[in-house]
């Protein structure tokens, strides 16, 4: 399979906006590359730039190497797999994982073995001659994968694959495909707007807004240093506790941010964090994720601790979701559950501070990460 190569990607429709700007992207060869980001981000017209459904407006687009920006979509090798499965419903299992040889004239023999194949690489051998609309929308949906990859494309590209599933099914086939995926070592794309989805499936994950790459790395890297502010409350759930704060003190070994209500954390210098020396009064934005929002302990008296009133109880089960009221402002705060917790009750909470993000309130960038 290739490796697929986006250098300086631009998509106009109407020759004056922007769907797709200036987007540089690798997906390597046998990795799963996720696209994620809201609704209008551009995911789908990337994915139909990258299959050549929709012609670029600048830059170009390699396979291995090659530049594709010209070739037509039948001549790039990539297959594609709908949220709807788009499967032949009068047809079989066999014969709609087949259809792709049999229009292109495959010698009945080369069918038989290429589809026994992929037959037994989805294990769907029970229901080889079923008739496709007897079967459930997870054994569809693995009939349309099996269509997809029988012609041995370079790149196989999902298109919101889990949609229209139940949460069960959803679970099932997530975990399916990632299979699948690594032990046949596909290069494949995946576009979703949900995040679970990305994380559980991709190698990497290239998260997108207004038609703009924000960052691309693996789930872990995002979510342990997003790269910005938009990156920071998308990926997560519930998302990071973003507050306004600003920069008071700094010096060799530590920096002092003022949040609202007069509270103050004071942060190591971790090694970038030189970025935030200087420019005291600098508007900063301070993250702080639910689960790092802790219940005050007597042995950490090093750090300090604040006061908080319950909003509201959420109960998850293996943990609560607490909305809370505070001096520097409205905070989410995970905790085991059940926690015994009710609203209307106060708290005593604290930040460990090399938990704690601090993004530039103007460019939205995370100061702590960037050069990291
Ligand atoms: N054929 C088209 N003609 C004109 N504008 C389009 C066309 N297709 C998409 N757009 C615009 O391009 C932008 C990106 O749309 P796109 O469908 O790629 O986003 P998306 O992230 O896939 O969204 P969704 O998850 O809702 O499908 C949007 O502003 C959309 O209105």
């Amino acid at each position: 399979m290739a490796a697929v190569e986006l250098q300086g990607v631009s998509k106009s429709y109407d020759g004056t906006t922007f769907a797709i700007e200036g987007l540089s992207l690798q997906c390597r060869q046998g990795e799963m590359l996720a696209l994620l980001g809201p609704s209008g981000c551009g995911k789908s017209t990337t994915l139909k730039l990258i299959a050549g459904i929709e012609c670029i407006s600048g830059g170009r687009i390699l396979f291995n190497g090659k530049d594709v920006s010209e070739l037509d979509t039948a001549s790039r090798n990539v297959a594609m797999v709908f949220e709807d499965y788009a499967l032949y419903p009068h047809l079989s299992v066999f014969e709609n994982i087949a259809f792709p040889l049999r229009i292109r004239s495959y010698l009945h023999s080369e069918v038989q073995r290429a589809v026994d194949r992929i037959i037994d690489l989805l294990e769907l051998q029970d229901v080889r001659d079923a008739n496709v609309r007897k079967l459930s929308g997870g054994a569809q949906q693995r009939v349309s994968i099996g269509r997809a990859l029988v012609r041995e494309p370079d790149l196989i590209m999902f298109d919101e694959p889990l949609s229209h599933m139940d949460a069960a099914q959803k679970v099932g086939l997530r975990s399916e495909i990632a299979r699948l995926q690594k032990a046949a070592k596909l290069t494949s794309v995946l576009v979703t707007h949900d995040q679970t989805e990305a994380i559980s499936m991709a190698d990497r994950i290239a998260v997108m807004d207004k038609g703009v790459l924000q960052q691309v790395a693996t789930a872990a890297e995002i979510y342990a240093r997003p790269a910005n502010l938009f990156v920071a409350s998308f990926i997560g759930e519930p998302p990071m506790n973003l507050l306004p704060a600003e920069l008071l003190a700094s010096d060799a070994s530590a920096v002092q941010l003022a949040l609202a209500g007069g509270a103050q954390l004071a942060l190591p210098l971790v090694p970038h964090g030189a970025i935030l020396q200087g420019a005291t009064g600098r508007e900063l934005v301070v993250g702080i994720r639910p689960e790092h929002v802790r219940l005050a302990a007597p042995e950490r008296a090093d750090i300090p601790a604040f006061d908080a009133c319950i909003d509201t109880v959420e109960t998850r089960g293996d943990h609560d979701v607490l909305q809370l009221q505070s001096a520097m402002g409205p905070l989410v705060m995970e905790v085991g559950g059940p926690s015994g917790f009710l609203a209307g009750q106060t708290l005593r909470f604290q930040v460990e501070p090399r938990h704690v993000h601090v993004f530039d309130a103007k460019t939205t960038r995370n100061l702590l990460g960037e050069q990291a």
